[in-house]
């Protein structure tokens, strides 16, 4: 049952855990993860690769089965109490399938017709997704952009109040990319709760409210985009003398930055403050030509919060030079990812249901 201690939240989970049976041995999915998502607004779902999304969003929808742990959305208990509130839930798992030879609107017709969505329904969900004036094309005609949008359209029949997408942009080109953002965007500015998973943070900063940022199939940030970015280190691009990248690379990475070379350039990673490299490496009689701070992203805030913590809890060394130093900008808030089973993908046993649980397109 729904409880007051429940309200305001979208999606909660608690120590959720899944792990994965192969030939391989097991491995870890999701590892006790505990999740948030407030009632409105965007929430960008944020991590790397494998680190447990599409698992997470599968348990949510009932489509897998946690070993551990608890489940909520809006305060009921999944999968046991799905029944009771899928029918305000929309989800796009993986790509819909439409009849290619049909167009938009009898592909949406007939599918308002299998879940029981009034037909009146096909109208404003065109609209919603801006395929109105393209309606009566066949589906094949349209673009990946376009496919996608009508896919979010399938899941809008019966006007759900929370959408989940996993990675729907995911192979569509920048306009393709605009144009479902601006969807999603315009969903939560009507009201409704929009959960959207991706591993590119600057594919969803613009649009997103509230993020949870995973690794390793835990949760390690979460909070508004804003405090996020600016809690999370910097990445500067540094220009040297040739003679010098060597000693300056040694010099950052002693100090437990991450050095790449770039164009010429040496990237600089988990900068506390642009202000600290030029110090560092003027210490050292090494001088800059070039120090351009980066836009942060996905990559800089994920290794700013876990680069100086090594698995079971060690610090980094350059980092306790630092901190002895006081000269460290703020100090790792994150706690320290778990270590997790190497992903194995191969013979797994756990079957995944095809389809979502909206009774969305196949
Ligand atoms: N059916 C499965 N059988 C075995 N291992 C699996 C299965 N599904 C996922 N995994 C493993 O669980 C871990 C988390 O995978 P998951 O797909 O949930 O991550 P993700 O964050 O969605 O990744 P991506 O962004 O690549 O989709 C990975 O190590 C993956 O290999």
């Amino acid at each position: 049952m729904a409880t007051a201690e429940h309200v305001g939240l979208a999606i909660e989970t608690h120590g959720l855990r899944k792990t994965y049976r192969s030939v391989r041995g097991r491995s870890v999915g999701v590892e006790g993860l505990d999740l948030a998502v407030p009632v409105g607004g965007v929430h960008g779902f944020l991590g790397p690769n494998g680190s447990g999304k599409t698992t997470t969003i599968r348990m949510l929808l009932g489509l897998v089965r946690p070993d551990r742990g608890t489940a909520r959305i809006f305060g009921h208990e999944v999968p046991r109490e799905l029944p009771a509130v899928v029918g305000r839930v929309g989800a796009i798992v993986e790509s819909p399938k439409f009849f290619p030879a049909f167009s938009a609107r009898r592909n949406l017709t007939l599918l308002a017709d299998a879940i029981g969505a009034p037909r009146a329904r096909v109208d404003a969900v065109l609209e919603e997704v801006a395929l109105a004036g393209r309606d009566r094309d066949r589906y094949r005609t349209y673009s990946l952009g376009m496919k996608q949008r009508l896919a979010i359209a399938a899941t809008l029949l019966k006007d759900p109040d929370l959408l989940i997408f996993d990675e729907p942009t995911n192979g569509l080109d920048p306009a393709g990319i605009r144009e479902v953002r601006q969807t999603m965007r315009g969903l939560a500015d009507q009201g409704k709760t929009v959960l959207v998973s991706s591993h590119i943070l600057a594919e969803v900063e613009q649009i997103a409210d509230t993020v949870s940022i995973v690794a390793r199939g835990r949760l390690i940030a979460s909070g508004s985009v804003a405090s996020l970015l600016g809690e999370g280190k910097r990445s500067v691009r540094v220009r040297v003398r040739p003679d010098d990248a060597k000693l300056a690379t040694t010099a950052l990475e002693a100090d437990g930055l991450v050095v790449r070379p770039e164009q010429g350039a040496l990237v600089v990673d988990g900068v506390p403050d642009p202000a600290y490299v030029t110090r560092l490496l003027g210490e050292r009689g090494v001088w800059l030509s070039e120090l351009t701070p980066l836009q942060a992203d996905l990559e800089s805030v994920f290794l700013g919060l876990t680069q100086h913590e090594t698995p079971g809890g060690r610090t980094h060394r350059g980092e306790r030079r630092r901190r002895r130093r006081g000269d460290a900008g703020p100090p790792p808030s994150a706690p320290v990812p778990a270590v997790v089973g190497a992903g194995a993908a191969a013979g797994a046993d756990d079957a995944v249901r095809d389809g979502s649980a909206d009774g969305g397109a196949r």
